[in-house]
């Protein structure tokens, strides 16, 4: 596996060494030693799918606060999608700035987010399904989300999302109070 760095503090794209010949592909996908030996969370006690019919659909951007923030090691099962981190980390030094990373699951790679950034996407074609990997359990009540199209973020989507949730558009602009 490559850990490549982003411009979110802690946050990295992981690639894959695919071992390929005629009858398709094997790669290792995880291995919590080699997260453990770069300092990234080696325990993933839950795991999720989402599945996406149309291109546009857009879910994000969410993340569980304090006292229970999630890393989330996210890829493409399925189909491509344009994913991003978002830091909401008022100590770090990449602080309100955003990494993508278009996710496939052609070349297998993920996404790793650092607990305390928010995440979300937006699917490149129809049929797209995501594999989560989560360094905690679901809090109902720690649930939060800020705007995808929030200009504190500017996120520079690569279309306008024609599948958003209610939830999702009517999520409130981002303030730091609120935010934990
Ligand atoms: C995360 C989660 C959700 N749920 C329930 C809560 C809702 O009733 C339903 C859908 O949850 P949510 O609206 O959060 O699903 P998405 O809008 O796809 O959000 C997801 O996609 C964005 C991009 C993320 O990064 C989040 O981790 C994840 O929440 O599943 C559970 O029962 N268990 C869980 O672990």
């Amino acid at each position: 596996m490559k850990f490549l760095p982003t411009p979110v503090s802690g946050a990295f794209v992981v690639e894959v060494d695919a071992r390929s010949d005629d009858r398709g592909m094997f790669a290792r996908t995880f291995d919590a030693r080699t997260f453990a030996d770069r300092g990234l969370v080696p325990v993933y006690p839950q795991c999720n799918v989402s599945r996406n019919h149309r291109r546009g659909t857009l879910r994000g951007m969410h993340y569980q606060a304090q006292p229970r923030p999630e890393v989330k090691l996210v890829r493409a099962t399925r189909g491509r999608v344009f994913d991003v981190a978002l830091d909401l980390r008022p100590d770090s030094p990449s602080y309100l700035r955003w990494a993508s990373v278009e996710l496939d699951a052609a070349s297998c790679n993920a996404f790793y987010i650092p607990a305390g950034c928010a995440h979300g996407f937006l699917t490149l074609e129809d049929e797209c399904e995501l594999f989560y990997q989560m360094s905690e359990a679901y809090v109902p009540e720690l649930a939060r989300g800020v705007r995808w199209d929030d200009p504190a973020f500017s996120i520079a989507w690569p279309f306008t999302p024609s599948v958003i949730s209610e939830r999702d558009a009517a999520l409130e602009s981002y303030s730091q109070e609120a935010s934990v």
